[in-house]
């Protein structure tokens, strides 16, 4: 049985993964998440997803100092908002010239912002694309509802253009339709979220509908809504803090009551039997925010989840 021959619908064979290191954490506060990408390249993602049978394209992390701007000054309540914004315009164009080639992107994060660039570059090449977003938190705030500013709380405001506008984000084509866009494993959303998710439509499967349906039943669910036919392009984006604090532990922003190892996984695996993922992020890894055997935890689990996603089967 070769569950790892060519099952893709829009990845040519030989099958090929683009690996878009993103050292950045400016959309959050906390230190060390911008040494995600860097653990998990050097705990072997790459020669694991090779010997998954991937052709491996990976040249180094971006260096996104050169871009950093000496005066950044909140726009509104939005922090390092320039910053934010060329890093993530930069890591689109990055997304969009590998899915152009028939390439896999998968990008390592890094704070969820660059979210703004990675689904941004995806639906450049694959305008149809639905999102899946697996996460504790919506990620959906404005600049209106954010309370802390952080622009990795509201990538998908900006792609599905909710909100006021801003000249320094306005690269951004708000191309997301609130139906391609399904969230699995929320359980921490601010108020003013709840009311995006309600006003427009947008489909979530909380920790409350996993416990209730389970995670086979759920992934199904999200799949009829957002991929009725199993035929549109999917972008998975996985925040790690998704998972339960006791599987992850060393990420900016943990809750407890997560999805375990194996639900995560199973979204993963999901995913890739449908034939239709076409890009992938692992995000908001953070080494610096427990001891070195949780952390290693966290790294490993983050390396684990992209060759579930990228066709590693159980047996
Ligand atoms: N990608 C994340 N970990 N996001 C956490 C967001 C938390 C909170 N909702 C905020 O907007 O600040
Ligand atoms: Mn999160
Ligand atoms: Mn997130």
């Amino acid at each position: 049985m070769s569950s790892q021959s060519s099952i893709s619908r829009f990845i040519p064979n030989p099958k090929t993964v683009a690996i878009v290191g993103c050292p950045f954490r400016a959309g959050q506060a906390k230190l060390g998440v911008d040494n995600g990408p860097i653990h998990l390249v050097e705990a072997g993602l790459p020669r694991q997803l090779e010997e998954l049978g991937w052709k491996v394209h990976f040249d180094g992390h971006h260096q996104f100092e050169e871009i950093a701007t000496e005066n950044d000054p909140p726009i509104g309540k939005l922090k390092n908002p320039r910053f934010v914004s060329r890093v993530c315009k930069a890591v689109a164009k990055a997304v969009g010239d590998h899915a152009k080639k028939g390439q896999l992107p998968l990008t390592l994060g890094g704070d969820h912002s660059l979210a703004m660039g990675t689904i941004s570059g995806t639906l450049d090449q694959y305008p149809d694309a639905c999102v899946v977003w697996v996460d504790a938190h919506a990620d959906i705030n404005t600049a209106d509802t954010t309370d802390s500013g952080n622009l990795h709380g509201m990538p998908l405001s900006f792609l599905l253009g909710l909100g006021e506008k801003f000249e320094e984000f306005s690269w951004i084509k708000p191309v997301l339709k609130p139906e391609r866009l399904v969230y699995i494993g929320l359980r921490d959303v601010d108020a003013g979220e709840k009311r995006i998710l309600r006003e427009n439509g947008i489909k979530a499967f909380s920790m409350h509908e996993v416990d209730k349906y389970g995670i086979g039943k759920v992934v199904e669910m999200a799949l009829d809504h957002v991929n009725p036919k199993r035929e549109r392009p999917i972008h998975l984006s996985f925040d790690v803090d998704a998972l339960d604090p006791s599987v992850a532990p060393s990420t900016g922003t943990p809750v407890r009551g997560g999805l375990t190892f194996r639900e995560g996984h199973y979204i993963c695996e999901a995913m890739y039997e449908t034939g239709c993922l076409v890009a992938l992020d692992i995000m908001e890894v953070n080494p610096s925010l427990a001891d070195p055997e949780a952390v290693k935890q966290t790294v490993a689990v983050g390396c684990s989840l992209a060759r579930s996603a990228l066709g590693e089967t159980l047996l």
